[in-house]
């Protein structure tokens, strides 16, 4: 299939940002042409609009034709079915026979559409077309190969370039010679006063190099106030500009303040691209103003009208007459036009355009070669380099700013790829030539300092700054918000590990999801607007689309103006809080391309005031870069486990923000625990009675305490009735011997019951006292988290007050932190070893609800605790006979009920954990003041 593709179109899928209808796009307009997709499909799919009839015709900038194109209009309502059309797409106008290459007409641009019409300037009709205006036809857009032929064409231009005005920069940029500078005069006066010193030392930088400067701007530091002054200077000293970036939303903020600065712009790009603010600026907006304008209006009319006139002619000879005139007409108008364009470009001091606007196949073409002086470059690192090639072909010197530690374009193609592609020019100027090229920014604008400090070490070797401006604000400093704890701290560790919330398994996928943290961001979007922030002012980041989906499906409607995107859509942008969620949580560690560092370096500094970011730290971890940030975040902000969320499921948070169960909670649960107890064992004494039924005025929480107890006890319980209605009774297992088998099955569903009732409410709620050793394990480390944190306060607080204690200090702190790790590693394998069912290939978890066999010491699911289901069938019918003749009890099920770990490993962990804490407690001693302390 590859084969009958154009193989450019395979390679621009490949290289270039393409969404996926896009590529949908590109396969099915070439498919079209070997197989028979119906047209109608085509147009359902909105790629294709059938049977338009011509409008009107006219002849617009750079005398094209432009059609306006209209349904039919008898069929009563004209409007146009729904469809992808938009402004700058490229399209064929083809005849009724289909859309094959033989029957197309013309290609062109969109320039308009509306719902009940689309006008589209024809590219390749220099004669003008002829066409019926009674006739049908069919539209259908095209696969954009502009852009690669644009990219094209300019590394040609340059494989071939020879001489000419930008033979040094050629050579110093390929390596051929070395960079140069100029001397300038010392007393330079900044324009902008504002300026700080490592902008300055930037704009000096810049406007004393030769061919190449390189200006790195890390997050929030003012790039684009440092370009603009550059650029500002550049003209007062008299040079001409071409100014460039990747998307026309980076040109136009470009446009925008170097217009309020008063400099003389011109923007390049099509009209309906730019924003309306800028429109002004543009080329066709200025022509509009211009003193040739109206000559070229008259010139515009004669051709219509003798266009007109054609149609209406009899004669032959008369038709072959006026086709002549108009001819001629066409071609004055574009002498007049040309000149117009370039009167109109050589006043500006400083052009504009995307980087492959600035091709010479548009309003370039001109001007001479040579025209300009400077060409500048702003996001360079997330440019191709063949398309920084269009631009920098024209100048004699180049700026070129960006930061290379954020995100670079895609490249699909890993052949592409190896070979050089995937660095942008600017990390190989800096690879090549170091610090002679380059300065960068380093005081930032944006992020509280302990945002920042993470991105400063990991990526920009230290260097940044906060400035005093936004150093310590937090999201209460915010006008209308509460001061709570979720707006107090500027990072906010969620951590997932142990609480069984893992990645969704979506085998034919690439992207991830993961319904836990949607829950959990959930939560937390909730607690931080109802402190009073504004959802546009928050950003939700994922990594994967799936997730971007899925909180989008959760959180748009409550939320229209809650931000919710992938890391690269966010590139460039900045919100007052930030919300990451990370996604991956597997056994196997794997974390996919989070193992991108600037990836996670754009999600974490588009933070100003607020970082959350939720994740299980016990999967990213494996990934060095992941560890160092949820070390910061552990060491500088606030940590909370997930359990804090789940306690209560999402339906019923207005309790959420109740973390882990009080002691005086637990206390509660506790009577209430020995209350139900107390009332089921009263019911086993009195012989008449079959049943125990409880009030459905019990609480869901009461039920499962109930459920829990009978199970203790090996009774049948049950739950029946809807809603307020509910309620459990109890009863006596039937009783014999031989029927244990039976008693097996039946409670195997018992607690599924249970676990439908608590799906109502939300996830399982955790059992209150049976399996809770994990979340007493991970409760205890979080203490000691936050113990840790308190002590290195405190230490930090003391290490002024002697030289010689400090030192003792040290060592008790690297041997404490020794102690820490093993501790952690323990609970990491006791965690890891019972988060999963045993049963073979059954990944179902058993955090929340599982069971442990006595027989084989493992914890499974509730679908195969059943020891004959697993295998210990054998051992349990004995264990249980054996039972029942010693004891005269019946049990259901095998042997007793034991939902705790198995007592073999507790005791281990418990000697461990006993050692573990007398050997902190000796540390501690050796530090006097600290066991003052305590
Ligand atoms: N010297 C300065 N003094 C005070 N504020 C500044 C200074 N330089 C930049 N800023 C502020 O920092 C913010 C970002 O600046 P700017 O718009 O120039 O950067 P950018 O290029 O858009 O972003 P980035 O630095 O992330 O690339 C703006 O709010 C700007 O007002
Ligand atoms: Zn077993
Ligand atoms: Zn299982």
């Amino acid at each position: 299939y590859t084969k009958q593709v154009n193989e450019s179109l395979v390679f621009k899928m490949l290289t270039l940002k393409r969404s996926e209808s896009e590529c949908f796009l590109l396969l099915c307009t070439c498919r079209l042409w070997q197989e028979n997709v119906s047209l109608k499909d085509l147009q359902s799919k909105g790629v294709c609009l059938l049977k338009l009839q011509i409008g009107s015709q006219s002849t617009g900038l750079y005398g094209r034709s432009l059609l306006l194109l209209e349904p039919r209009k008898h069929m009563g309502v004209s409007v146009l079915p729904s469809n992808n059309f938009g402004p700058g797409d490229i399209v064929g106008l083809y005849d009724l026979d289909g859309c094959k290459p033989s029957s197309q007409l013309c290609t062109g641009v969109v320039t308009r559409i509306s719902q009940s019409a689309v006008t589209v300037a024809c590219e390749d009709s220099p004669d003008g077309l002829n066409l019926d205006t009674d006739a049908l036809y069919n539209l259908m857009k095209l696969a954009n190969d502009v852009t690669y032929k644009r990219m094209k064409k300019a590394l040609n231009t340059l494989n071939g370039y020879s001489s000419g005005p930008a033979a040094d920069l050629i050579s110093v940029l390929f390596g051929y010679s070395e960079p140069g500078s100029i001397s300038q005069p010392n007393d330079l006066s900044f324009l902008n006063t504002g300026l700080d010193e490592s902008q300055r030392q930037a704009v000096s930088f810049a406007l004393s190099q030769r061919e190449v400067a390189v200006i790195h701007g890390p997050p929030g530091t003012g790039k684009t106030t440092t370009v603009v002054e550059i650029i500002l200077q550049a003209v007062k000293q008299g040079q001409k500009v071409l100014c460039c970036a990747g998307s026309n939303v980076a040109v136009d903020n470009l446009v925008e303040r170097l217009a309020k600065a008063k400099a003389k712009v011109l923007r390049l790009g099509h009209p309906a691209r730019l924003l309306e603010s800028i429109q002004k600026h543009s080329l066709d907006a200025v022509l509009a103003h211009s003193d040739n304008t109206n000559i070229i209006a008259d010139i515009r009319k004669d051709i219509d009208k003798a266009f007109m006139g054609m149609k209406k002619m009899n004669d032959k000879r008369d038709r072959i007459h006026l086709k002549r005139e108009v001819g001629e007409l066409r071609k004055e108008l574009r002498t007049r036009e040309a000149t117009a364009i370039a009167e109109v470009l050589k006043r500006a001091d400083v052009v504009l355009a995307t980087n492959t606007g600035a091709n010479d196949g548009g309003p370039l073409k001109n001007l001479p070669v040579d025209h300009f002086d400077w060409v500048v470059i702003d996001e360079c690192a997330q440019a191709l380099e063949s398309s920084c090639w269009i631009a920098l072909l024209r100048g004699r010197k180049c700026i070129l700013a960006g930061d290379y530690k954020q995100l670079p374009p895609t490249i699909k193609s890993h052949t592409a790829a190896s070979k050089g592609l995937s660095v942008s020019l600017m990390e190989r100027l800096i690879q090549k030539y170091g610090d002679s090229v380059v300065r960068m920014l380093t005081v930032q604008y944006r992020m509280n300092i302990n945002i920042m400090t993470w991105a400063s070490e990991q990526m920009y070797q230290g260097q940044l700054t906060a400035h005093s401006s936004v150093e310590k604000h937090l999201l209460k400093d915010l006008p209308g918000v509460a001061s709570v704890e979720e707006t107090s701290t500027p990072l906010l560790l969620i951590d997932t590990a142990g609480c069984g919330l893992s990645e969704m398994e979506v085998t034919d996928e690439q992207s991830k999801g993961n319904q836990g943290e949607v829950d959990i961001v959930e939560l937390h979007i909730k607690a931080l607007t109802e402190a009073g922030v504004k959802p546009k002012d928050i950003a939700v980041i994922a990594p994967y689309n799936l997730q971007v989906d899925l909180l989008r499906q959760r959180l748009s409607a409550r939320h229209p103006d809650l931000e919710i995107k992938s890391v690269d859509g966010f590139q460039g942008r900045e919100k007052e809080a930030v919300v990451l969620t990370l996604v991956r949580s597997n056994r196997k560690g794997e974390i996919g391309f989070l193992a991108e560092d600037r990836r996670i370096n754009v999600a974490v500094t588009r933070a100003r005031r607020h970082l959350a970011l939720v994740c299980d730290t016990q999967t990213v971890q494996t990934h060095g870069f992941l560890k160092t940030l949820i070390d910061h975040m552990t060491q500088h902000g606030d940590v909370r486990t997930a359990f804090e969320y789940l306690q209560v499921g999402p339906s019923t948070h207005s309790q959420a923000r109740r973390s882990t169960p009080t002691e005086e909670e637990q206390r509660l649960t506790q009577i209430k625990y020995l209350e139900i107890k107390g009332q089921v064992e009263w019911f086993l004494q009195d012989p008449d009675q079959t049943e125990l039924r409880f009030p459905s005025s019990l609480n869901s929480h009461d039920r499962l305490l109930v459920h829990q107890v009978a199970e203790e006890l090996g009774l049948n319980h049950e739950s029946q009735g809807e809603g307020k209605d509910r309620c459990i009774t109890v009863s006596r297992p039937p009783t014999g011997p031989n029927e244990a088998g039976e008693e097996e099955e039946q409670q195997a569903l018992q607690p599924a019951a249970a676990l439908e009732e608590d799906s109502v409410t939300g996830p399982p709620v955790e059992q209150p006292a049976a399996p809770a050793d994990l979340k007493t394990l991970h409760l205890e480390r979080m203490r000691r988290e936050q113990e840790k944190r308190e002590q290195k306060k405190r230490e930090q607080e003391k290490h002024l007050d002697t030289v010689r204690t400090a030192g003792q200090t040290q060592t008790a702190k690297k041997a404490k932190a020794k102690a820490d790790v093993d501790f952690d590693t323990l609970i990491d394998a006791v965690v890891k070893a019972e988060r999963v069912c045993s049963f073979v290939k059954c990944k179902t978890l058993v955090i929340h609800l599982g069971q442990l066999c006595l027989f084989c010491n493992r914890q499974y699911c509730l679908g195969h605790h059943i020891p004959e289901v697993h295998g210990c069938g054998d051992q349990a019918k004995a264990n249980a006979r054996m039972r029942i003749s010693k004891e005269g009890v019946l049990y259901a099920g095998s042997g007793h009920k034991d939902k705790s770990v198995d007592p073999n490993k507790k005791a281990y962990l418990h000697r461990k954990l006993d050692s573990k804490l007398k050997d902190m407690e000796k540390q501690r001693k050796t530090k006097p003041k600290e066991s003052d302390n305590n």
